[in-house]
């Protein structure tokens, strides 16, 4: 079946061009489907590629390889892995992510300190290119397309499978959280718990002000202790960030999370975005009584909001995840405080390795990076969305960080190509004859291009 479904996108990638390549492509998948905030307007002007490929083809736990279709979810990997015994080194917690906009885009979860980012335990791509033609791209085969391929949104050619790297899964996490009460106690355990050697499988902070916040580390683990078992991703089990804010109050303590439910901990409340959505969905009452209606499918809001909410969004909401160098958190967390004033704050630290492609550390040598991801109404005095994000964009840029680009971005286009390597790419792009088959990145993420 597979075969047939990529020569369907190759058929259609041929027809294009004997219709004379009037416009560039896209996959048809539609805007509101997908997870980010914005729709891409170039979905109505471009020639839309179906690639409807859904399934997850083999599991070789020989070669410790799964080999996926683009549009594989995140939950539909857990459901089918982990019964078997088996996981994903990085598997981004909303269910509905799938493999090729992680790929084309960027994935990153808790455990990216130790392994990386998603493309980084990806084995090998396969790709329709322009010229309607199928290849294959590995670190020995194709090796430039290989690494041209991460953050390319899709511009170099349409993913029609990949093999990604599994791992052994265990049944539960067990979880510490150490709460923190100084901004510096905060950062000092936070590096600590990131840089522990062979130490913590999986590490997070949710920072809940200037000063406070709550550090996480988890290890899987087959046995547990049967009082401290806590599946957090029952639909009447308080909202996962909730739970851990209240550490704050009562101090550390220990844990043991199913798997399943440790890797979807954010789908529940949509990270904290379901609070402004359903503010009384924490309530125990709502929980017990309607929790299982809840969260709605992020394509399902994004379908039927109108003019009104999404105008609201703008103007009231922030949403962006920026990626910069560990050294720097301290005063990164400054600059956020002061033009959003926005908790919690998502810190996920990553190992950026030195590899060529789009985005690499400055230095020329692997780095710890973090994530910093602020997803709410900000409450800074005379905050206004626009100007904020070009602070910190402006911010980002001055210590060669990465801003993630699901969300809106203003950067300039000098200001991209100086924060995005486009050397490999260009070259990429050259070879492929990409010119007219597909837009450049800055053509489908700036905030002109969606709507
Ligand atoms: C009574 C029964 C008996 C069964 N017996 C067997 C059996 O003997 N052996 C076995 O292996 N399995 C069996 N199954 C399981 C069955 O194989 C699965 O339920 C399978 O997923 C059904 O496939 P489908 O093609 O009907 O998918 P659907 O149910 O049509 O699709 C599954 C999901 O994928 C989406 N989808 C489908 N196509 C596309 C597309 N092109 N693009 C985007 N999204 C798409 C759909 O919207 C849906 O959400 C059985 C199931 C039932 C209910
Ligand atoms: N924890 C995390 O890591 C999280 C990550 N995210 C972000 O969400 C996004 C993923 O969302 P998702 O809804 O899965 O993806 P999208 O449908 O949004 O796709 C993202 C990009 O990848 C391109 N793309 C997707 N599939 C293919 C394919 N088969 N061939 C070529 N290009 C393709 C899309 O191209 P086109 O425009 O042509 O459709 C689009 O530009 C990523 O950008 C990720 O960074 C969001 C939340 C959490
Ligand atoms: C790297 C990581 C962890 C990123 C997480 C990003 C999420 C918090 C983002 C991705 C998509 C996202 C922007 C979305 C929304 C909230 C925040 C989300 C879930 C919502 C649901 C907020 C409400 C809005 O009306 C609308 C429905 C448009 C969006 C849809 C996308």
């Amino acid at each position: 079946m597979h075969d047939s479904k990529v020569k369907h996108v190759q058929d259609q990638v041929k027809a294009w061009k004997a219709d004379g390549m009037k416009s560039g492509m896209c996959t048809a998948r539609p805007g509101w489907m997908n997870i980010s905030f914005r729709r891409g307007l170039y979905k109505k002007t471009m020639r839309n590629i179906e690639v409807n490929l859904i399934d997850i083809l083999n599991v070789d736990t020989e070669r410790k390889i799964v080999r996926v279709e683009p549009l594989v979810s995140m939950g539909q990997i857990t459901a089918m892995l982990n019964p078997l015994g088996w996981t994903l080194p990085v598997l981004p917690e909303l269910d509905d992510l799938t493999v090729g906009g992680l790929i084309m885009g960027v994935g990153i979860e808790t455990s990216s300190h130790k392994v990386g980012l998603f493309q980084h335990c990806c084995v090998s791509y396969e790709l329709v290119l322009a010229d309607g033609s199928v290849v294959k791209c590995s670190k020995d085969e194709n090796p430039d397309l290989f690494y041209a391929v991460p953050w390319s949104y899709g511009t170099l050619g349409f993913l029609v499978s990949a093999e990604i790297q599994i791992v052994p899964a265990k049944k539960y996490v067990r979880m510490e959280y150490f709460p923190a009460k100084s901004r510096q106690k905060m950062i000092e355990r936070f590096e600590q718990e990131t840089n522990k050697g062979s130490g913590n499988e999986f590490v997070e902070c949710l920072v809940y002000s200037e000063n406070s916040g709550v550090i996480m580390t988890g290890n899987m683990t087959e046995e547990a202790e049967a009082d401290k078992i806590n599946p957090i991703g029952y639909f009447w089990k308080p909202w996962f960030f909730k739970h851990v804010e209240q550490f704050l109050r009562i101090g550390s303590a220990v844990e043991y999370i199913p798997l399943r439910h440790y890797y979807h901990r954010h789908s529940r409340s949509i990270f904290w975005e379901l609070q402004d959505i359903i503010p009384f969905g924490n309530h125990p009452l709502f929980r017990y009584l309607l929790g299982w209606t809840v969260p709605p499918k992020v394509s399902l809001l994004k379908l039927t909001q109108g003019e009104t909410t999404k105008k609201l969004y703008e103007k009231h909401q922030v949403i962006q995840d920026m990626l910069i160098p560990l050294g720097k958190l301290d005063e990164a967390l400054d600059v956020f405080h002061k033009h959003l004033k926005l908790y919690p704050l998502w810190l996920c630290p990553f190992m950026l390795y030195n590899l060529p492609g789009l985005v690499h550390p400055a230095g020329h040598q692997d780095e710890m990076y973090v994530d910093i991801g602020a997803y709410g109404a900000p409450t800074a005095p005379g905050f206004q969305a626009v100007p904020a994000t070009k602070r910190l964009e402006e911010y980002v840029l001055k210590v060669k960080g990465f801003q993630m680009l699901y969300a809106d971005t203003y950067l300039s286009e000098t200001d991209f190509r100086k924060m995005f390597d486009h050397k490999l790419y260009d070259t990429m792009r050259e070879r492929l004859q990409c010119h007219k088959a597909f837009p450049e990145i800055y053509g489908k993420i700036n905030r002109n291009v969606r709507d």
